[in-house]
């Protein structure tokens, strides 16, 4: 992995149709940090991670990348594909597995950027591949095929490709969906590795905010199309924005045993906290 990479989106507008989808927000993917895109459903959080990836083109606004050669900050589009493959990955939901292809040959997907035509796969390929299979939790079915595998696991397999790619800039559009619990804790600690311990700089979208106020160190709080709140997980996720935001009450506080944040939705049908003496006296 190699650190000090970063992707800077200025002043992005992004549309499908006549449909503006993202109005005019900034954002700063810096090595080291986790950032994470949170908001309600359409506001956008998709749309701006594949631009960051290239997926979508802005209509207005710039997305430049500091990439491992050393260079100044340069537009995206002036990259090679492959050189920016190998600077940029995305997992992003809803890939079906191939047909007819093991857990590692997906994985090897990864190692695409890599390679030289028509080259197999080197040490270095090999070790990164075994790291991804690894800090995945998939060794055990490196062999299987993929088409055989469940909707979570195969949602593993994809992350462990873009690991395996060992890109400076991550992007992760909601990893945790439908992995279960231990999968969740596990993709979570991996995005904190990523950053924090390798260096990279970590774009996710997050719908999950106690996952949020868990991994980010930098949030982007989005409701239609623009930024309602940024900045540490302390000051955007607080009840006043979240209420705002996602149209219910939202209680937040900090749990005094462990320091974190405590978000609590508060639906309209939620009665009064129970005390463990009431949890007794319905019993009885
Ligand atoms: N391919 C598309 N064609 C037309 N409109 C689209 C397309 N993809 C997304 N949109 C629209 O763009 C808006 C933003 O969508 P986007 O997926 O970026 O939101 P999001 O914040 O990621 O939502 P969610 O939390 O539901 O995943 C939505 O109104 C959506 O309908």
């Amino acid at each position: 992995m190699t650190p000090d990479t970063a992707l800077d989106g200025d002043a992005l507008t992004l549309g499908f149709g006549r449909q503006v989808v993202v109005d005019g927000i900034s954002v700063s993917l810096r090595p080291h940090l986790v950032t994470a895109l949170i908001g309600p459903n359409g506001s956008g959080k998709s749309t701006l991670l594949r631009s960051l990836a290239r997926l979508h083109r802005p209509r207005s606004g710039t997305i430049t990348l500091t990439g491992t050669d050393g260079a100044a900050p340069r537009p995206i589009d002036s990259f090679h594909a492959r050189d920016f493959a190998r600077e940029v990955t995305l997992f992003s939901q809803s890939r079906p597995a191939p047909q007819g292809l093991t857990v590692r040959e997906v994985v090897a997907f990864g190692r695409h950027p890599y390679r030289r035509r028509f080259a197999g796969l080197d040490d270095e390929d090999r070790a990164a591949i075994a790291h991804a299979l690894d800090v995945t939790g998939l060794v055990a079915s490196a062999e299987r095929a993929a088409s055989e595998l469940s909707g979570g696991e195969v949602q593993r397999v994809w992350i462990a490709a873009c690991l395996a790619q060992d890109t400076g800039i991550v992007l992760l559009d909601e990893p945790t969906n439908h992995l279960d619990l231990r999968y969740q804790v596990e993709i979570l600690d991996l995005v904190r590795d990523l950053a924090h311990g390798h260096g990279a700089a970590v774009g996710i979208v997050l719908h999950d905010l106690d996952h949020a106020a868990l991994v980010a160190d930098e949030l982007l709080l989005l409701s239609n199309g623009t930024v309602h709140a940024a900045g540490a997980p302390l000051d955007v996720l607080t009840s006043e924005h979240l209420s705002e935001v996602y149209g219910i009450r939202v209680d937040v506080d900090v749990d005094p045993r462990t320091g974190r944040l405590r978000i609590d939705p508060v639906g309209r049908h939620t009665g009064p906290p129970r005390s463990p003496d009431s949890t007794r006296e319905d019993h009885q």
